[in-house]
């Protein structure tokens, strides 16, 4: 593990997979990149005219990336492979992809998601399904908004895994003038501060579409953060993660952001519109709104409380109106404003 692959695999051509790819591309430029798309009409046009319009416009992808929709083919040969396709299809992608990795392959996830079902974090589902030891995955997680590094905007953000010389190798791999990355081998701190961060942006964007304010929006986010931290902790994270890049960091971004999917559903949700009806203005996949309820059954489990992540599920499923959130959430008996209980 001393030098950066020649051969790296993406499988997920959406907006965050395609621009990883660009990424990866980017900073090895001597490597093959190959990205893996379902569909046939996205192979082609990335590979005749180096672009995946419907979810990056006209950028231009570098030459060393070409596609592939034969995932034996994306696989052969490659010791370092990337994940980025929506986290409820994660399992049954990983199906297709068994018996055709390298056997000291290792793996990147790039979601931000938990599996419904199971509270799994994509890590243990990639684990589980793959067989692999856990040293072999690696998850990278932070303010990492894709419009953004597609645009090669400067950003940081964190290469977890619990072999740390995995981590910085992997890390080594994806450095250009806009990409930096830390390494951190607290892999589920890193993990639930992604999940958690999506549920807490949805929280914003009903604020959003509600017309209220920075204040209402800073306090669900201060305490959006506190929850976070809280169930990182019960699972085995560690608090100090939760400030960083892939906590605060990733919060704050995403929140704040009109390019955030999740804060997107949250608005439209604020405004009025009904969850099943969220489809018809999102083509893209906003994690939140799979992952809520996962998140809310994980902490219960834990014993966590988590009460702006229950107010979202309860909006998700239809037993909270968006105009009673606020009440709930104020209502709730006061208490010591501490990370713990
Ligand atoms: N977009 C971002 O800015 C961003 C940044 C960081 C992390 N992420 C995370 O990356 C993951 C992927 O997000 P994205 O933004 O690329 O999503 P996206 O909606 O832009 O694209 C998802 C891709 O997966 C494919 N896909 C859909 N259903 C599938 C299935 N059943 N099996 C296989 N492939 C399927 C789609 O065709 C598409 O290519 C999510 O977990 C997201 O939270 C996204
Ligand atoms: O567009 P979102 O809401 O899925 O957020 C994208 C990234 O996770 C931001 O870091």
């Amino acid at each position: 593990m001393t030098e950066p692959s020649h051969r790296i695999a993406v499988l997920g051509a959406g907006s965050w997979g395609t621009t990883f790819a660009k990424l990866v591309a980017d900073a090895n430029a001597a490597a093959d990149v190959i990205l893996w798309a379902r569909r046939e009409e996205v192979v082609q046009e990335i590979n005749e005219r180096n672009t995946n319009s419907q979810y990056l416009g006209d950028i231009v992808l570098p030459s060393n990336i070409s596609a592939t929709s034969d995932i034996a083919e994306a696989l052969v040969g490659t010791p370092l492979v990337v994940l980025a396709v929506p986290a409820q299809s994660l399992r049954a992608q990983l199906e297709a992809v068994e018996g055709h990795l390298e056997p000291d392959v290792s793996i990147i996830s790039l979601m931000k998601g938990l599996e419904r079902g199971t509270d799994l974090r994509m890590s243990q589902v990639i684990s589980e399904v793959l067989e692999l030891n856990i040293d072999q995955i690696a998850v990278l997680s932070g303010p990492n908004l894709a419009m953004e590094i597609a645009r090669k905007e400067p950003t940081a953000s964190v290469v977890a895994c619990s072999n740390s010389e995995r981590a910085a190798w992997i890390a080594s791999s994806l450095v250009t003038d806009y990409f930096r990355p830390y390494t951190n081998n607290d892999v589920i701190g890193v993990e639930i501060g992604g999940i958690v961060k999506n549920v807490i942006a949805l929280a914003v964007g009903i604020c959003d579409g509600k017309g209220m304010g920075d204040n209402t929006k800073a306090s669900v986010i201060t305490r959006g953060l506190a929850e976070t931290t809280r169930l990182a902790m019960a699972l085995g994270g560690q608090q100090e993660t939760l400030s960083g890049l892939a906590g605060l960091g990733d919060l704050v971004a995403t929140c704040a952001s009109p390019l955030s999917r999740n804060r997107t559903a949250g608005r439209l949700l604020g405004q009025g519109h009904a969850v099943q009806d969220l489809a018809q203005h999102m083509t893209q996949t906003a994690e939140g709104t799979k992952s809520a309820a996962a998140v809310l059954h994980l902490a219960r489990e834990n014993k966590v409380d988590m009460p702006i992540t229950e107010a979202v599920v309860a909006v998700l499923d239809g037993t909270l109106t968006v105009d009673s959130m606020a009440n709930k959430l104020l209502g709730r008996q006061l208490k010591s404003e501490g990370i713990p209980t």
